[in-house]
């Protein structure tokens, strides 16, 4: 469904000097440096599958989107979409599919949701039948219906996202692109988000490429990661071969009702201990230390009054892998 073979994407960055005499000399200066935002990367993507693309700040995931969407030519290499270039066919492509960048919003800031609807509606041609429907499913879907007669620029974040996600489904594509859809979102929307993806995946049977900094999503959401590193893939597999591979850690945040006294010796499987007055923060292997085993331990150190798991931040995954 979507294929990157040998993708490369090499930006030429020229150097700038300071001051008014420099900018001019820099237009006519020709050092630049190279900088490779995507390096010599290929994937196969099938029907269905729903991806978790993930990597941390430039490692080459936007741009990587960039080109499977069409609005940036590969350096060399080449992307499909459909078993169509996206470079190539780039009306054939918009239509099959469905695009969310989280930081930025595509629909119109100052009219009322409903017509950045009817707008897109007419942008990609669709019938009144079909839009109807979707109307339908998506006020069921994500409860638009509350929100479509006000302004964009009133909605809140959350219904916003909302927004956008059904305006990217409006001419009902097989594939999404999402670059980071729960970005900025509260617990209670992100819950609300990621239900919506998955039942589009489950039940819509659409596939998916997504792009977070958070792990929650990843779990939740993806049985397949591409983790994508200085343009390069480092790691393409299960959740659960990722999770071999790195060893992954896990976090356990205790508050006790005083400073406690950790124990000198540790138990095997932890990694980092961390304080914050009556708070530690412990990093823990959990493939050799369960966390009841560290609950038992944790409790030998003093009273605790509230314990939270946490999930790592892809950053500590990808610095795990290195
Ligand atoms: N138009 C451009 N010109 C020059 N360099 C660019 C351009 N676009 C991206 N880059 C560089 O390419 C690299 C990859 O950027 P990209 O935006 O794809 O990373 P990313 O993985 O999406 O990061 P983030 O998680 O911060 O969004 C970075 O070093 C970035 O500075």
């Amino acid at each position: 469904m979507i294929t990157a073979t040998n993708l490369n994407k090499h930006f030429k960055v020229y150097e700038t000097k300071k001051g008014m005499m420099g900018s001019l000399a820099s237009l006519f200066s020709a050092k630049h440096t190279l900088v490779k935002a995507v390096d010599d990367i290929s994937f196969s993507i099938g029907e269905g599958e729903f991806v978790g693309y993930i990597g941390p700040n430039g490692a080459g995931k936007s741009t990587t989107i960039k080109m499977l969407s069409g609005i940036l030519h590969p350096t060399s290499g080449s992307v499909a979409v459909g078993g169509l270039s996206p470079q190539k066919n780039r009306k054939d492509n918009a239509r099959r599919i469905g695009i969310v960048f989280g930081q930025r919003t595509q629909l119109w800031w100052d009219l009322p949701l409903r017509d950045s609807f009817e707008i897109l509606k007419a942008m990609y041609k669709v019938n009144d039948k079909d839009y109807n429907s979707f109307l339908k499913l998506y006020d069921d879907m994500l409860d638009i219906g509350k929100f479509i007669e006000t302004p964009v620029r009133k909605l809140s974040l959350g219904q916003r996202m909302r927004g956008d996600l059904a305006a990217a489904m409006i001419h009902n594509p097989d594939v999404l692109f999402l670059d980071e859809p729960t970005i900025g979102l509260d617990v209670v929307a992100k819950t609300g988000i990621r239900a919506f993806l998955k039942e589009l995946n489950e039940n819509e049977k659409k596939t998916v490429l997504l792009t977070t900094h958070d792990m929650d999503d990843i779990e939740q959401l993806c049985r397949r990661v591409i983790v994508i590193n200085h343009g390069r893939i480092i790691l393409d597999g299960t959740l659960e071969e990722m999770r071999e591979t790195i060893g992954l850690p896990s976090i356990m945040e205790v508050q006790y009702t005083s400073k406690p006294e950790v124990a000198a010796a540790a138990p095997l499987g932890l990694e980092r201990l961390q304080w914050e007055d009556s708070k530690v923060i412990i990093h823990y292997d959990r493939s050799i230390l369960s966390a009841p085993q560290l609950l038992k331990e944790v409790s030998s150190w003093g009273e605790p009054v509230d314990i939270q798991m946490k999930e790592p931040d892809i950053e500590d995954i990808i610095q795990k892998i290195y």
